[in-house]
């Protein structure tokens, strides 16, 4: 394990915002953070990132090195005045950190910038203040990021591309990485593990593909003439034009496409519908 997370309680006042929270992100491994607003997402990544102090439990990070966590809260914290460079630059400085051009540079490849930008920071785009803040954060070459909603303000594209390179700090160099969000989507696509947080508390948590088959209550199936099945009529559906959203479990799937098949209906695809209710259960 590189970061972990020890019956982690934290009240503010009187509303208990984190309440024995647990957790573990090794080398290599994206932990997705799912909860709803106000589920203690941000307050738990401050706590990991040494920014609060919990009123219990501990954070244990198994790394050396001077900083072995960074990560962003909220927003990168950037200096919108100044160019991308000149911010590495300055974050360096800040740090005691001595950074050569090449340095800056490697950086920029490195999340994906172009390295002849020299307009100001406040023209970027979320995405490009995104990737800009997680070069900041991997200046101490850490060995654990922390991302706290980093999709939100991007559009699909961003999204994509952000994903990626997210992805890729974890393959290729073995970062572990702790990311949240409230919207589930964003965390399927791209956590090996998952963590379920509805008001303080891990309501669930496990491989984020278990999570989500097991909290699946129906698929939606598409075909061009899927309205006329009869092997539909034996379960619950509602169609919504080609599409067909049926309640079924994983395990009947296949039982089902075969069925529809051998009715000339071929399903151009199949996709798990989670229940939100189910989830926050
Ligand atoms: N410094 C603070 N003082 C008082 N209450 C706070 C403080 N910080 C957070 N809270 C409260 O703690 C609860 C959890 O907040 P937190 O920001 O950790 O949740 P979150 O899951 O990150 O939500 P969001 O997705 O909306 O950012 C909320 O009710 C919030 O109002």
């Amino acid at each position: 394990m590189i970061v972990s997370a020890i019956d982690l309680s934290k009240s503010y006042g009187k509303l208990q915002v984190l309440n024995s929270v647990n957790l573990q992100c090794k080398a290599g491994e994206i932990c997705g953070v799912l909860g709803a607003n106000g589920a203690g997402k941000t307050t738990l990544f401050k706590i990991i990132l040494g920014l609060i102090q919990p009123d219990s439990g501990a954070v244990v990070l198994h790394a050396q090195g001077v900083k072995p966590i960074g990560g962003i809260i909220e927003k990168p914290a950037l200096y919108e005045y100044l160019n991308a460079a000149e911010n590495l630059k300055l974050f360096s400085k800040i740090q005691g950190l001595k950074i050569t051009s090449e340095t800056i540079e490697e950086k920029l490849n490195q999340v994906g910038l172009a390295t002849d930008r020299t307009d100001l920071v406040k023209h970027y785009s979320m995405g490009m203040k995104q990737r800009l803040g997680i070069a900041i954060a991997l200046l101490n070459h850490p060995k654990c990021l922390v991302l706290d909603e980093p999709f939100s303000g991007l559009d699909p594209l961003g999204i994509t591309a952000l994903r990626k390179l997210i992805i890729d700090l974890a393959e290729q160099e073995q970062l572990a990485i702790l990311i949240s969000s409230h919207i589930i989507d964003q965390l399927s696509k791209i956590c090996n593990t998952m963590y379920v947080m509805s008001k303080g508390k891990i309501i669930k948590s496990g491989l984020a593909q278990d999570i989500i088959l097991e909290n699946t209550t129906s698929f939606s199936f598409s075909a061009p003439n899927i309205k006329s099945s009869k092997a539909l009529k034996a379960y619950d559906v509602l169609f919504k034009g080609e599409i067909a959203q049926v309640a079924i479990s994983t395990n009947e799937v296949p039982k089902l496409i075969q069925e529809l098949s051998e009715e000339h209906i071929y399903i151009t695809s199949c996709v798990p519908e989670l229940d939100m209710d189910k989830l926050f259960q």
